[in-house]
């Protein structure tokens, strides 16, 4: 059937819900044209079906999709931040990554590998700006690797997340959802003055868990304090510690409270609303937000698509930074013309 589509500023945009029920045809995030649809994207949305790297209940692997379907209600202008990111950037929906379910190692290069093609820049120069959804918390791995390479540099990262995600290893493997920013760290990838956790709470495994993390540069910024500090506080501090370093935001779906979202592996009890999960994503308009992923979506355990919708409304106001990221690069482009 023919796709009537919103189309602003040469942007080919979602399908016109006011024209195709926004229920109707396959899912795309947010009704956005595929990648294959468009002759380049400025932010492209990609999806990994990966879950071999859980800890507890797996499903990870269908969250993607389940975001895409829980995305058909969005609207194209977004009144938080005041802008409509279709109109101004290209954003398409890349589909997913084909990664081996059997081989956390070689998946990892797979990932890794797809998001540098996937941000490889043209021409031009210009390079598209990644917006990834798990997938569970291994890919963040991977798709950091790719991040400061394309940055050239070691890049700064805001983690949302329960969990510290700074362990060692579990039953002896290395790369593990509970691991991948430990590893990070190792490997020199992140800018480690400029490395926070925001809605860490629960129970750990000793107290040398903090003081590792600790050590290793991360702040934190715990569910409580969140709830105690309050929104504007917080953003405060984050962006007095990030400035204007690339940044990468990786947010597990788990920082918010499993009454925001039971669809996920390992929910811990005392967690952020989506309300202040947005409201601290907003207030990081303006700085240099080079990619972005939304993991841990377990679709098995959602109900009524809680947590889905609260992903996908996460992913629109991470797309829209995204998109106002691309404006203020073409208008500092344009200036040097
Ligand atoms: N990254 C997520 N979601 N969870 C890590 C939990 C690690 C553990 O089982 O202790
Ligand atoms: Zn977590
Ligand atoms: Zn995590």
């Amino acid at each position: 059937m023919k796709e009537l589509r919103i189309e602003a500023n040469g942007n080919l945009g979602p399908i016109d819900s006011s024209r195709i029920p926004r229920y109707a045809g396959a899912a795309t995030f947010a009704r956005l044209p595929r990648l294959d649809q468009v002759a380049r994207a400025d932010v492209a949305v990609v999806g990994v079906p990966f879950d071999t790297g859980v800890s507890y209940r797996p499903g990870a692997r269908f969250g993607a999709n389940h975001v895409r379907e829980s995305s058909r209600l969005l609207r194209p202008y977004n009144p938080a931040q005041d802008l409509s990111p279709f109109e101004l950037a290209q954003v398409a929906d890349a589909g997913d990554m084909a990664v081996n379910p059997f081989n956390i190692n070689e998946a990892i290069e797979e990932i890794q590998q797809n998001a540098l093609d996937l941000t490889a820049p043209d021409a031009d120069g210009r390079s598209a700006k990644l917006l990834t959804l798990g997938g569970d918390h291994t890919i963040a791995l991977p798709l950091l690797r790719a991040a400061s390479e394309r940055a050239g540099a070691p890049v700064a990262l805001l983690h949302f997340d329960a969990h510290l995600d700074t362990w060692d290893t579990y039953f002896g493997a290395e790369y593990t959802h509970g691991t991948p920013f430990r590893r990070a760290v190792e490997e020199g990838i992140l800018d480690t003055e400029a490395i926070s956790h925001v809605g860490t709470r629960g129970p750990l495994y000793g107290k040398k868990d903090l003081e590792e993390d600790q050590r290793f540069g991360f702040g934190i910024v715990t569910s409580s304090d969140v709830f105690r500090q309050g929104v504007d506080e917080v953003v405060h501090k984050l962006r007095d510690r990030i400035g204007d370093r690339p940044l990468y935001v990786s947010i597990d779906i788990d920082v918010l409270d499993p009454a925001h979202a039971p669809g996920t592996g390992t929910p811990e009890a005392g967690g952020i609303t989506s309300r202040e999960l947005l409201e601290i994503l907003r207030g990081l308009r303006g700085m240099n937000l080079i990619g972005a992923d939304v993991v841990e979506v377990a679709p098995a355990y959602d109900h009524a698509e809680i947590t889905g919708v609260a992903a996908s409304h996460v992913a629109y106001d991470l797309v829209s930074l995204l998109a106002d990221g691309v404006s203020r690069d073409n208008a500092r482009m344009e200036g040097k013309r």
